[in-house]
C-alpha cells in the first residue's frame, strides 16, 4: 500500500560563506546576484520568491518554500517540501566567482543542516539518505574547503536525528576569522503542534481575500510572533488555504518562522542569530521560550551551532528555555565541525505524568 504523505516541513538548510579574492572588492558582493539568476537558481532548487524586503546589512526572501537570506559574503538557503536545495550549490559557485569584482567571489565555508524528514520515502535522490547528500556535496565543492566533516548528531526517537556537513577553507579556520565563529545560529524544530493555535494559521472566510501579506501580517500580530523578537521588522506571509512563512530583520540579525498547521503532520521552524553566546544567549533563550509558546508543541528539537558557549552553559539554557513551556529534555548531544564550531542539539517532549 502506498504511504500517504502530506507536506514535508522539515527544512533543509544550506549556507555559503565567501571572500572576496582582489583589493578593489565590490561592497555588495552577492547582493549584486541579479534578480534573474536567484529565478535561476530557485528554479533549480524547485521554489519561487513570494515576497522580499531588505536593510542596509542584508536581503530577505520568503520562498514558496520557506526562505532566503542574502549577505555581500554569506547565502542562506533553507527550502521545506520536496524540494531540491543542493542543486543550487553549483550555480551558486558559478555565479559567485563573476562576482564583487578582480577575481570574484572564492567559498571559504558550505554548511548543510536537516532534521528527520516526516516523509523520507516522499524525498527525490539524494535526500532520503544522508550519505548521499554528502556525496553530492563533496563532488561539488572545490578542494581549498578542505576541513571537512559529516554527522548524524542523533538520539533515540522519530524525527530526532540532525544532520551535519561542513566544509571550510584553511583561511577561515584561521584567527581573523575567530569573530566569526563567536555568531551562533539557532534552528528549532517542531512538531505536533497544540491544534487550537495552529487552527491561526488558516485563512478561513474571514482572510480569504485577503494578499498574502496582508492575512500573514494579522497572523503575525494575532499569534504573538511579532513580539518573538521586539526589536524585529517581522515581515509574514500567509500561504492559500493555509500555511505561514516570516522573515524578521534586526540589524544585520535576521530570524525566520515557517508553519505547516495541517493536522497529522503539522511542523513549526523558528531560526535566529546571536553572538557571542555569553552576551546574547540569555535574550535569545527567552526568544526561543516566547517562540515554542505560540505553538503549544509536543516535540521539539533545538540545534545551537557555534558562538562560543561551553556545551554545558548552552544546554542548561535551551534546556530552561523550553522546559518554562511545559516540555522535558529526553537528550542531547554535541560535537565540533570545522567552520562552524561546537553543535548542541537536544530533544524535548511534553513532561511525563
Ligand atoms: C511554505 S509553508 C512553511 C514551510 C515550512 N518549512 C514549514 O513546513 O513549516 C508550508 C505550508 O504552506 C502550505 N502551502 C499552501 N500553499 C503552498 C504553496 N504554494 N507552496 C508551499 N506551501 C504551501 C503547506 O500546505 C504548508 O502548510
Amino acid at each position: 500500500m502506498a504511504a500517504v504523505s502530506g507536506f514535508e516541513g522539515f527544512e533543509k538548510r544550506l549556507q555559503l560563506d565567501f571572500s572576496p579574492t582582489g583589493a578593489d572588492a565590490d561592497p555588495l558582493g552577492l547582493r549584486g546576484l541579479s534578480p534573474a539568476t536567484l529565478r535561476l537558481v530557485l528554479d533549480a532548487v524547485g521554489c519561487s520568491i513570494v515576497s522580499a524586503a531588505g536593510n542596509r546589512h542584508f536581503d530577505a526572501y520568503v520562498l514558496s518554500e520557506s526562505s532566503l537570506f542574502v549577505y555581500p559574503h554569506r547565502i542562506i538557503i533553507k527550502t521545506c517540501g520536496t524540494t531540491q536545495l543542493l542543486n543550487s550549490v553549483p550555480l551558486l559557485l558559478r555565479h559567485a566567482a563573476r562576482l564583487g569584482g578582480a577575481g570574484g567571489l572564492r567559498p571559504s565555508l558550505c554548511r548543510y543542516s536537516r532534521g528527520s524528514f516526516i516523509f523520507p520515502d516522499a524525498q527525490p535522490f539524494p535526500y532520503s539518505s544522508f550519505r548521499h547528500e554528502v556525496e553530492l556535496l563533496e563532488r561539488a565543492l572545490p578542494a581549498e574547503l578542505a576541513h571537512r566533516k559529516a554527522s548524524v548528531v542523533s538520539s533515540p526517537g522519530p524525527h530526532s536525528s540532525w544532520h551535519v556537513y561542513s566544509a571550510a577553507a584553511g583561511g577561515y579556520m584561521s584567527e581573523e576569522r575567530e569573530r566569526e565563529r563567536e555568531l551562533f545560529t539557532v534552528e528549532v524544530c517542531m512538531t505536533e503542534l497544540d491544534r487550537g493555535l495552529a487552527s491561526a494559521f488558516y485563512r478561513g472566510d474571514r482572510r480569504r481575500w485577503l494578499s498574502g501579506d496582508e492575512a500573514g501580517r494579522e497572523m503575525t500580530e494575532g499569534t504573538g510572533l511579532g513580539g518573538v523578537n521586539p526589536r524585529s521588522l517581522a515581515l509574514g506571509f500567509a500561504f492559500d488555504p493555509c500555511g505561514y512563512s516570516m522573515n524578521g530583520l534586526d540589524r544585520d540579525r535576521y530570524s525566520t518562522v515557517h508553519v505547516t498547521p495541517e493536522e497529522g503532520y503539522s511542523y513549526a521552524s523558528f531560526e535566529c542569530v546571536g553572538g557571542p553566546w555569553e552576551e546574547e544567549g540569555g535574550e535569545t533563550a527567552a526568544m526561543l521560550a516566547r517562540a515554542v509558546r505560540v505553538f503549544g508543541p509536543g516535540s521539539v528539537s533545538v540545534s545551537v551551532s557555534g558562538g562560543g558557549g561551553r556545551s554545558e552553559a548552552v544546554w542548561s539554557a535551551v534546556e530552561s528555555a523550553v522546559g518554562a513551556v511545559g516540555l522535558e529534555c529526553r537528550t542531547r548531544a554535541a560535537e565540533y565541525f570545522p567552520g562552524v564550531g561546537q553543535v548542541t542539539y537536544q530533544t524535548f517532549a511534553a513532561a511525563r505524568q
